[in-house]
């Protein structure tokens, strides 16, 4: 038995000249609910709301400002749902709503709440249909995507594949439809080797968010927490059938040899820092050589304002990100320490190993 994670994008919901979007939900609906029967466990990340909200309004661009893509995205969503529920009840399963924002991640106790709720309706063989509750946030609908959703929900269920389907048959070292060149991927192993092609990740298409680099980063998240990733076409719904049933096709994002658990996961994807802590190239070599905590010792400035046990960046002198973690003193508390502690000649630990996650490790 495997527990899959499939997202689908606007891309392919919006439907094409020989699809509607109800005949697409049907398709893949036919896939999951094969899945389902042989007794597989999947949460399906979809998008979409937006884009029929859009065709019920007979808008034929999307939005611009924030709050008309929050109102149409009201309108949709509940479209979508009927969708999914008449598709998949007609093949006796049964779905269910999760509407998720980033905050609510952020969180650890709701991130436990949300995985508790997920696996409960995964062992009563419910299909969860999730997307991000865009009604109520404007930041996600500004910024983000459902791609990083889709990876965070594939932590937070600990699934083992993570599929992402788009409208285009795989990740290319450039955009395929700016360079007719671009040299077509099959595998990634490393988040080294991610960062190579993130530089080169393109747009999305007029109705997507985020286009290719949402879809590393998501594959950056999921594959530090152990789970494969597949990027696959979704304009032919053979191939999702075939990915559930462990045929090859698209890009396979290896999952990392060392992954996170679920808790460091949290703190290094879902959390968003409130500050931010310069270190020495002492306090840089401890981290990331000897398994080291965060010593006062090592801290040279403090940025942002921030309680007791919130989350921060930890960048070395050029600037750059070394780790995240979750900070024991207040930003206040942190500064006056930095100043008395030539006088007080102890120091104490500022982030914990625990919960210190090292970037690109
Ligand atoms: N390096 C790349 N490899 C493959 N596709 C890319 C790349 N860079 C950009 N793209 C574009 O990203 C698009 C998919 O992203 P997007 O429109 O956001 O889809 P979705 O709605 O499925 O999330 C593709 O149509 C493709 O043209
Ligand atoms: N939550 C939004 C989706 C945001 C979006 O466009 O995501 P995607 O198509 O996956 O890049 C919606 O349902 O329309």
């Amino acid at each position: 038995m495997s527990l899959w994670v499939v997202k689908v994008g606007t891309s392919l919901l919006r439907g094409n000249e020989k699809q509607s979007t109800a005949e697409v939900i049907e398709s893949y609906s036919a896939c999951l609910s094969a899945s389902l029967k042989r007794g597989d466990h999947v949460v399906l990340v979809t998008s979409g709301a937006v884009g029929l909200g859009c065709n019920r309004l007979g808008l034929s661009q999307r939005p611009v400002d924030v709050v008309a893509l929050q109102a149409t995205a009201a309108i949709g969503q509940g479209q979508l749902m009927a969708l999914y529920e008449a598709a998949m009840s007609r093949r006796g399963y049964t779905v269910a709503q999760v509407l998720l924002t980033r905050s609510d991640l952020g969180s650890r106790q709701r991130y436990r709440n949300a995985s508790s709720t997920l696996k409960q309706l995964l062992d009563w063989g419910v299909l969860p249909v999730v997307n991000e509750n865009d009604a109520l946030s404007p930041e996600e609908l500004r910024y983000g995507d459902n791609d990083t959703l889709s990876a965070l929900v594939a932590t937070a269920v600990e699934a083992d594949q993570l599929i992402m389907l788009t409208d285009v048959d795989r990740l290319y070292s450039s955009d395929p439809r700016i360079n007719a060149s671009a040299e077509p991927i099959s595998d990634v192993y490393h988040p080294h080797e991610l960062t190579a092609l993130e530089v080169a990740a393109g747009e999305g298409g007029p109705w997507g968010t985020g286009g290719m680099s949402t879809k590393l980063a998501a594959a950056r998240i999921a594959t530090a927490s152990g789970i494969t990733v597949l990027l696959a076409d979704g304009r032919d719904p053979q191939v999702l059938d075939g990915l559930l049933q462990g045929r090859r096709s698209g890009t396979v994002f290896h999952p990392h040899p060392q992954p996170l658990g679920n808790r460091k996961s949290w703190l290094a994807h879902a959390l968003k820092p409130l500050g931010t802590l310069q270190l020495d190239e002492g306090a840089c070599d401890a981290l990331q050589h000897r398994g080291a905590s965060l010593l006062l010792v090592g801290v040279k400035e403090v940025e942002g304002n921030f309680e007791a046990n919130q989350p921060v960046r930890l960048i070395n002198p050029e600037g750059n990100e070394l780790a995240r973690g979750l900070c024991s003193l207040s930003s206040n508390e942190l500064r006056e320490a930095i100043e008395t502690q030539m006088s007080t000649n102890r120091s104490p630990v500022v982030v914990h190993r625990d919960v210190l996650v090292l970037r690109n490790a």
